[in-house]
């Protein structure tokens, strides 16, 4: 009888034909409201329109069906985070474009993903949507900077609890400044450079 397989662990890189266009992880942080899923569904458009594989998870809906049970506190955070970028390696190694935007606040996360992502020899790039509070909580596409200023939200990204900064992000996307458009092109420009599209 084959060993049972550990719950949690990656099995081993699925071999893919040498003429397979690479995979990648492309996660997308930053405070509620900065463009993150804005951006990665108009790249996801752009290279999907180009004959690539793209699948986008975006982190309010991995919330609501595989992380139904996570709030928002640092633990649940990292756990969230973990999860989601355990399905964007496993889609990467099968040749996939995995973009996911997630607040993802905390770096030590992040790099937990890169350091994965990497020792599996799998592209990981960090973009940092680094539109400033202000302009996010004006656009408060969800209500919550509103709702942190009446007490109904408490522990909000970037208001009442932390977001560190990424130090050394691939890409910086100013969404404050610079249309979605220009956004999603830098980015698939990036994964031209890298050789990814
Ligand atoms: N307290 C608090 N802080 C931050 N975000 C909050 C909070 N409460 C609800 N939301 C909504 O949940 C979305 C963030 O989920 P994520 O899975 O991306 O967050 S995290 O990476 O686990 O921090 C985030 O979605 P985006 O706006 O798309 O970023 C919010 O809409
Ligand atoms: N350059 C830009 N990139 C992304 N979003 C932008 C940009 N300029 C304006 N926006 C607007 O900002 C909002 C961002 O919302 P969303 O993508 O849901 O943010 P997030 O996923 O980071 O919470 C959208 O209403 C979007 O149209």
């Amino acid at each position: 009888m084959p060993p049972a397989s550990t719950p949690g662990t990656d099995h081993a890189p699925a071999a893919l034909p040498s003429s397979a266009p690479g995979g990648a992880t492309i996660w997308l942080t930053g405070l509620p409201s900065a463009g993150k899923t804005t951006v990665a569904l108009a790249a996801a458009e752009l290279l999907r329109a180009d004959g690539r594989a793209v699948e986008v998870l975006d982190g309010d809906e991995i919330r609501a069906f595989l992380s139904a049970d996570l709030g928002f506190s640092r633990e649940d955070r990292g756990k969230q985070v973990a999860r989601v970028g355990w399905i964007a390696r496993l889609l990467a190694r099968n040749g996939v474009l995995a973009f996911a935007p997630l607040v993802s606040p905390y770096a030590a996360d992040r790099d937990a993903l890169k350091a994965g992502s990497k020792a599996e020899g799998l592209a990981f790039l960090e973009v940092y949507a680094a539109a400033p509070v202000e302009v996010c909580a004006h656009r408060d596409v969800k209500g919550l900077y509103a709702g942190q200023r009446t007490g109904a939200v408490s522990g909000l990204t970037g208001v009442d609890a932390p977001y560190e900064i990424p130090t050394a992000p691939d890409l910086v996307l100013r969404t404050h400044e610079e249309s979605v458009a220009a956004s999603a092109s830098r980015l698939v420009g990036l994964l031209a450079e890298r050789g990814l599209a």
